[in-house]
């Protein structure tokens, strides 16, 4: 909605997006969100000169060629760059309503004749070219109209759909305006004397949004304060005032929404339905939004407006970027600038010390000796207390000095006493310690194999909070049949509320005999998830160990599993999961399978890899979970492990349940048959179907080039099926029979990434696009510390390196409880795949299908030895 600025928000039933042009002058675009499809498709690296955003889409205008460009998802607007009306067309300025774009022409180009303004519309009832006699300055469009504002007499002329808006008849028509902002279903203008003017039907409609939704407030009461520019949202409007630069909301708001921030300068703003944000005039330039849903605080540092060639006029001031990286060129080419519009004078009480000029806004002081405002009376008081001190500074110097000597005393004595506490604590806790090392004795698999110091693994194991069983029992309402929310081979899932009202899930151990393993294995994996840490892992909350007892807690996944949506009983979550969202979860999923492989220290193979082992956030992101079988040491050496495979039938690696070779590439095969399972929405072993195994029905399809013979019937399939051709070649390597032909996680994550950005329609195919980066902190980015640190052994001193590495990402990951033995899990995996109730005759059916397998395996690898055959008898 509005007109074209240096940031938009996009908006729609996936939630909105803020995106922002760099305030280092690059005009590059970062994105930042809940629609994957806005934020992931964003091009990062082609630079834009400004940017606007409609219903599930944003739009930039490319700052080389000057023609519009699209991402996100919408039916209506073409993605990528929409076709110009005119060949080789080029655009000043462009607008986005819900579900169109409309762009006008660059003065000098295409203009039939004389002087009048050509402006080219796309979309939804909106495809087509106007031509307005008169030259027009801005354009700005509500959610199914536009409005132009004319550059000579500063009127306004609206067209579009006059039915739904009401918006177009109630336009004044002598009325002279300095600036336009379209909302939803009104205008808001600012006038030639600064006062703001509305028209529009917001106040009717009340009606067409959510019951009860709506507070108190009518568009067109607007405030009396100057202003300097104003925006529109779906039913309200936002303004900067002129004399603070502070900002003003009006218009209606959904109740739950956060209020505008008081006290807070903005230099601009911009809304989308019922969102808002704003670039602060602070060094940092993070915007701040406010309104309904949507990320509050971003971290990106974005540019306060838009550049232009010409000269900046009377009443505006050329800014100049002095952030935090020191005062960098804030347009290109070099010739362009940003102008700002100076405050208009200073607030009541205040003096301007300095006037606005070329390159600065006035500057105002308070008056002392008048003060009435709060504002003037902090500021002075804080000012008194400044010359007191100056005043009081030869004193405090005497003072100091007096007290030095003191302190010195003190602190010697304190210092003294400390170290004689500490002395007796370290016999305390020396003492617990050997007890603990006695304990850990009996943990051969950690204390051997695992190389983990003893001191190390407490300080670890500490980050994640302890609760007492009670706690735990009380959050999930005494573990009850209602709260449980998933059940695994060998544990419960429960869905629970903390005493601080956080929703955790509560996973619940199924009590073994064999408690030492167990505990064994609950220690391990508390271990392995103090090493790890991803936006796309799993985050570990806490545990709890009580007698035979042990329960984890970690964040609530809203959504589930990929398995529940893929394969669940409720085929609209089926179908919710597009083709955007499908592969978005891919990306992500392999970018944490990635840094198990390659950035976590020790790497971990992770062994289980499923879609059920996928969960999705509230934010629809995917994060990988239950590292229960994983297993840290060295990748890809090659050795055969001593203990029997374990995994889930139907994403088990041939070589490794064949051979027990375990590498990292067991895991790639996993990952091959989830991506197989997300392209065709089949179950990874469905009994069911003639080809019970999923990989020996999709390889040979995708082989001979039947992409269209895989694709889920449940999804229309995308209008280009390039991208998910590009996915089920990447599935095809993945399931290769040998270890070394399968691509390595990076490699699957470049390919899934470029085949993301080929579906959304991104231009540049062949540089990845990278979200988490933008979103997140990045996994690359942190592949040079690690690689920095993967020269050296994983030392101690690398955990304590990699702590500091964290905050880019979120806190941990995953575990599972028992020990799980192949021939255990494959049953209850088995199970999961809906292979109940059938013994014999599926027993057979998967016999014979794995059989296969291993035919085409043996003409790749040799026989398998008797033992081997006996293994494989006994457990497929
Ligand atoms: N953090 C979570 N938030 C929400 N639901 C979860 C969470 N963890 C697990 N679940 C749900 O509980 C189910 C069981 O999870 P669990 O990890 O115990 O078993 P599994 O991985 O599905 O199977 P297995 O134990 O055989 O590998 C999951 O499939 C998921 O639907």
């Amino acid at each position: 909605l509005g007109s074209m600025g240096s940031i938009s928000v996009s908006y729609g039933e996936d939630g909105p997006v803020f995106c922002g042009l760099s305030s280092d002058g690059s005009h590059l675009v970062a994105c930042s969100g809940a629609d994957a499809s806005v934020v992931y498709g964003a091009p990062l690296r082609i630079p834009f000169l400004g940017l606007t955003a409609g219903d599930g889409f944003a739009c930039g205008l490319l700052l080389d060629t000057s023609q519009p460009y699209c991402w996100g998802s919408n039916s209506y607007v073409k993605i990528g760059v929409p076709q110009p009306m005119v060949e080789g067309v080029e655009y000043s300025m462009l607008s986005a309503g819900d579900n169109h774009l409309c762009a006008l022409r660059m003065p000098d180009k295409g203009i039939p004749h004389g002087d009048t303004s050509v402006i080219d519309c796309w979309g939804y009832n909106m495809t087509a070219t106007h031509v307005v006699a008169g030259a027009v300055s801005t354009i700005s469009a509500g959610s199914v109209f536009n409005c132009a504002l004319f550059s000579r007499n500063r009127t306004v002329f609206c067209w579009g759909d006059e039915t739904v808006s009401g918006v177009i008849g109630l336009a004044p028509r002598n009325v002279k305006f300095q600036s336009i902002g379209a909302g939803g279903y009104h205008v808001c203008g600012v006038l030639e004397n600064a006062q703001v003017f509305c028209w529009g039907r917001s106040l009717e409609m009340q009606q067409v949004s959510p019951t009860g939704a709506i507070g108190e407030g009518d568009v067109s009461i607007v405030p009396m304060d100057a202003m300097v520019s104003v925006v529109g949202g779906r039913f309200h409007a936002c303004g900067i005032r002129s004399l603070d630069h502070q900002v003003a909301c009006w218009g209606f708001q959904l109740q739950n929404s956060t209020s505008a921030p008081k006290g807070l300068r903005l230099y601009a703003i911009v809304a989308g339905d019922y969102f808002t944000c704003g670039v602060p005039a602070e060094t940092s330039m993070k915007p701040r939004c406010w309104g309904n849903s949507g990320p509050l605080a971003l971290p990106m540092a974005v540019s306060p407006g838009i550049c232009v060639s010409a000269a900046c006029s009377p009443g505006y001031y050329e800014y100049v970027n002095h952030g935090e990286l020191g005062g960098s060129k804030a347009c290109k080419p070099g010739n362009s600038r940003l102008c700002l519009p100076c405050s208009a004078a200073c607030p009541d009480n205040s003096y301007e010390s300095s006037p606005c000029n070329v390159t600065a806004d006035r500057v105002c002081q308070f008056d002392c000796s008048r003060c009435v405002s709060d504002e003037c009376w902090s500021y002075c008081t804080s000012r008194k207390q400044t010359n007191n001190h100056k005043s009081m500074d030869f004193q405090m110097h005497i003072f100091v000095a007096e007290i030095a000597f003191a302190i010195i005393l003190i602190f010697t004595v304190t210092a003294i006493a400390c170290l004689y506490v500490r002395h007796k604590l370290r016999d305390c806790r020396c003492s617990k310690s050997k007890l603990r090392m006695t304990k850990s004795t009996t943990y051969s698999f950690r204390k051997d194999n695992m190389k983990i110091q003893p001191d190390v693994e407490d300080l670890k194991i500490r980050r994640a909070q302890e609760f007492s069983y009670e706690e735990l029992e009380q959050a999930t309402d005494g573990f009850s049949e209602d709260s449980q929310v998933g059940k695994g081979s060998f544990s419960c899932v429960f869905r629970g509320i903390l005493r601080d009202g956080t929703v955790v899930a509560v996973k619940r151990a199924i009590k073994v005999s064999d408690a030492k393993k167990s505990s064994k294995e609950f220690h391990t994996e508390l271990d392995l998830l103090s090493r790890l840490n991803h936006a796309h892992l799993l985050d570990l909350l806490g545990y709890c160990e009580d007698g035979s007892e042990r329960l984890l807690v970690y964040e609530f996944m809203a959504h589930g599993s990929l398995y529940q949506h893929l394969h669940g009983k409720d085929s609209n979550l089926k179908k919710q999961l597009n083709w955007t969202r499908r592969v978005t979860i891919a990306v992500q999923a392999a970018r944490g399978i990635e840094y198990l492989h390659g950035y976590a220290c020790p790497p971990v193979i992770h062994r289980d890899i499923k879609s059920s082992n996928i969960l999705i956030d509230e934010d629809h992101n995917a994060r990988v979970a239950d590292f229960g079988l994983s297993i840290m040491g060295p990748v890809d050496s090659g050795t055969p492990l001593s203990e029997l495979p374990a995994g889930t039938l139907g994403y088990l690696d041939p070589e490794y349940y064949r051979l027990h070779y375990l590498t990292t590439k067991s895991d790639v095969y996993s990952f091959g048959v989830v991506l197989l399972e997300i392209l065709s929405g089949r179950k990874a072993i469905d009994m069911q179907l003639e080809e019970g195994n999923i990989v020996e029905w999709a390889a040979p399809l995708i082989k001979a080039g039947d992409i269209s013979g895989i694709l889920d019937p449940a999804l229309s399939p995308p209008s280009d099926p390039e991208a998910l051709k590009k996915i089920a070649a990447v599935a095809c390597k993945c399931v290769r029979m040998r270890g070394k032909d399968r691509p390595s996680m990076d490699k699957v994550t470049t390919s899934l990434e470029r085949a993301l950005a080929l579906l959304m329609g991104s231009p540049c195919i062949e540089q990845p696009i990278l979200p988490t980066e933008v979103v997140l902190g990045s996994s690359r980015m942190h592949k040079k510390v690690s690689q920095r640190s993967s020269n050296q052994s994983c030392s101690e001193n690398e955990l304590v390196d990699g702590d500091d590495q964290r905050i880019e990402y979120r806190a941990p990951s995953w575990i599972t409880f028992p020990s799980v033995t192949s021939s255990q899990r494959r049953k209850s995996s088995a199970s999961e795949a809906d292979l109940d109730g059938r013994t014999t005759t599926d027993g057979r059916n998967v016999g014979s299908s794995i059989g296969d397998g291993l035919r085409s395996l043996e003409e790749e690898i040799g026989p398998a030895s008797p033992q081997e055959n006996l293994y494989l008898q006994h457990n497929f």
